[in-house]
């Protein structure tokens, strides 16, 4: 049934982890399974068949034929980035997790996952909840209207579903970010179109125009601009002028705006690569989560829903907090980015030391500023290492930790890093996931070496996509 490449229209009847739709096709030797990504039950859809298997396949979402009875169509603009933004969030959480749990099930052989389960958390705000959008430029438009793609065109927005070098305008705010910014984003394409640059042409990797990339501070209500372009027609380009604009248009908001000239034939990869200068205001925001303040460059990671990560990073020191952490121990937050989680631990134990590490050096230079700002350099250290090294370098630290953070990338956690954690001996482990299926893989290894997993709760920190953040407490026996 089916070959790959093979264009499909299925009626999609389940939900399988990480925004998988489910349909299935009877045969006389039973049920053929479809997986399309970013899919909902109801929905009719076509599909382009990636990957065929003997029971069953994957599919790329081409698209949407018939929208499912659960969904109600609102004003807002559909991009890839957000497939569900016409699902009600209600049926959003309920799919997430009995699917997370399910994964747990299969990928970490917690059968009892259910009795395990702690609580699910909502996002505080469901709408316009992103702190930053990279939008793209094409010289190849595919208009949502008419269905048709336009050579010679001038688009930004986001890349056309399942393609790299299509974009589709964006019209209208997606609901996902600043809702000025991008009710304004017209007026931008409009005014930088009147250049006569033109706009990136994927293929051909020429043109002028390539990226626009926002970054917003909720504290501050203040937007980060960094116009991404080649050096192809520069002298042409009047950089102060649409300083200016955005000026015109979003008034103080505006807390900088950045340029870079990014020559890379590499597309999204490279976005912040090339030389950028600062044509005026700061080249930061400042955020502040839980009563501490973090300065976030256009280059740092820090979590995209930060009204969520509130309560994810309560959630998770609430599960530190579960267990006695004798004075002048040793917390160790592994994995620890620009330290937010470490820093928000010392201002609830003062006596207790926090020894943070990351692998990438900014993102440690960034954590160690923001200690200073917030009064916290004699609580915090952080080095800059990746954690198996570091852990195999130190083992000074073996048997002196009660609790360990953890808060890998969406891949987890090497094998050899994951020994070496529980080498340290430690009591307790907290462990934040953006990839439940990869933290319940390591859950396993972890139950294997004596740790019990007490509880699991899940924090809807991607409204609208179909990712989900999964908090673990773990206890030694
Ligand atoms: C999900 S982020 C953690 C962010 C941080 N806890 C926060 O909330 O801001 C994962 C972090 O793991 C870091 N990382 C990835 N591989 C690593 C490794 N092998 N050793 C150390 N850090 C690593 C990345 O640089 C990234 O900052």
């Amino acid at each position: 049934m089916f070959h790959r490449g093979e264009l499909i229209t299925v009626t999609i009847s389940g939900y399988a982890f990480g925004g998988n739709g489910v349909a299935k096709i009877p045969t006389d030797d039973g049920d053929f399974v479809v997986f399309v990504g970013n899919t909902f039950p109801g929905q009719v859809v076509q599909a382009r068949v990636d990957k065929k298997k003997k029971r069953y396949c994957e599919a790329k979402l081409i698209q949407v034929i018939e929208r499912s009875p659960l969904e109600v169509v609102s004003d807002f603009q559909e991009i890839s980035g957000a497939p569900y933004i016409y699902v009600p969030v209600a049926e959003q959480e309920k799919e997430k997790e009995q699917s997370t749990l399910e994964i747990y099930r299969k990928l970490g052989g917690f059968q009892d996952i259910k009795e395990r389960f702690d609580t699910f958390i909502s996002s505080p705000v469901h709408y316009f909840y992103r702190n930053k959008m990279e939008y793209s430029f094409s010289c190849i438009e595919h208009n949502m209207e008419t269905g048709e793609d336009i050579d010679d065109a001038f688009a930004v927005g986001f890349k056309r579903r399942g393609t790299w070098w299509k974009v589709e305008n964006l019209n209208k705010p997606s609901g996902m970010f600043d809702q000025e910014w991008e009710t304004k984003l017209i007026q931008i394409r409009n005014y930088l179109k009147l250049s006569e640059l033109p706009a990136w042409h994927p293929p051909k990797k020429t043109g002028f125009f390539r990226h626009i990339i926002v970054r917003k501070s909720f504290d501050q209500d203040q937007l980060l601009v960094n116009l991404v372009t080649s050096s192809e027609g520069l002298k042409q380009f009047d950089v102060e002028a649409f300083g200016l604009l955005l000026k015109q248009l979003f008034g103080e908001r505006i807390a900088g705006f950045q340029h870079t000239i990014n020559d890379d034939v590499a597309d999204r990869s490279k976005i912040e690569n090339g030389s950028c200068k600062l044509v005026f205001g700061k080249p930061i925001v400042i955020e502040k989560l839980l009563g501490l303040s973090f300065e976030i460059s256009m280059e740092s990671f820090f979590q995209t829903n930060p009204k969520s990560a509130e309560l994810l990073y309560t959630k998770a020191l609430d599960y530190v907090f579960e267990e006695t952490i004798p004075e002048n121990d040793i917390v160790m937050d592994l994995f620890c980015g620009t330290g937010t989680i470490g820093q928000i631990l010392a201002t609830r134990r003062k006596d207790v030391k926090i020894v943070g590490v990351d692998i990438v050096a900014e993102a440690i230079e960034d954590a160690r500023r923001n200690a200073r700002h917030n009064g916290l350099e004699n609580a915090v250290e952080f080095y800059a290492a990746d954690v198996g090294k570091f852990l195999r370098e130190h083992p000074e630290f073996s048997g002196r930790i009660s609790s360990i953070i953890l808060d890998p990338p969406r891949a987890g956690i090497a094998p050899k890093t994951l020994q070496k954690v529980i080498d340290l001996g430690a009591k307790n482990i907290v462990y934040v996931s953006c990839n439940p299926s990869t933290q319940a893989r390591d859950a396993d290894t972890l139950r294997k070496a004596g740790y019990e997993l007490e509880k699991l709760s899940l924090v809807d920190q991607f409204p609208h996509t179909g990712h989900i953040e999964a908090i673990a407490k773990f206890k030694k026996k």
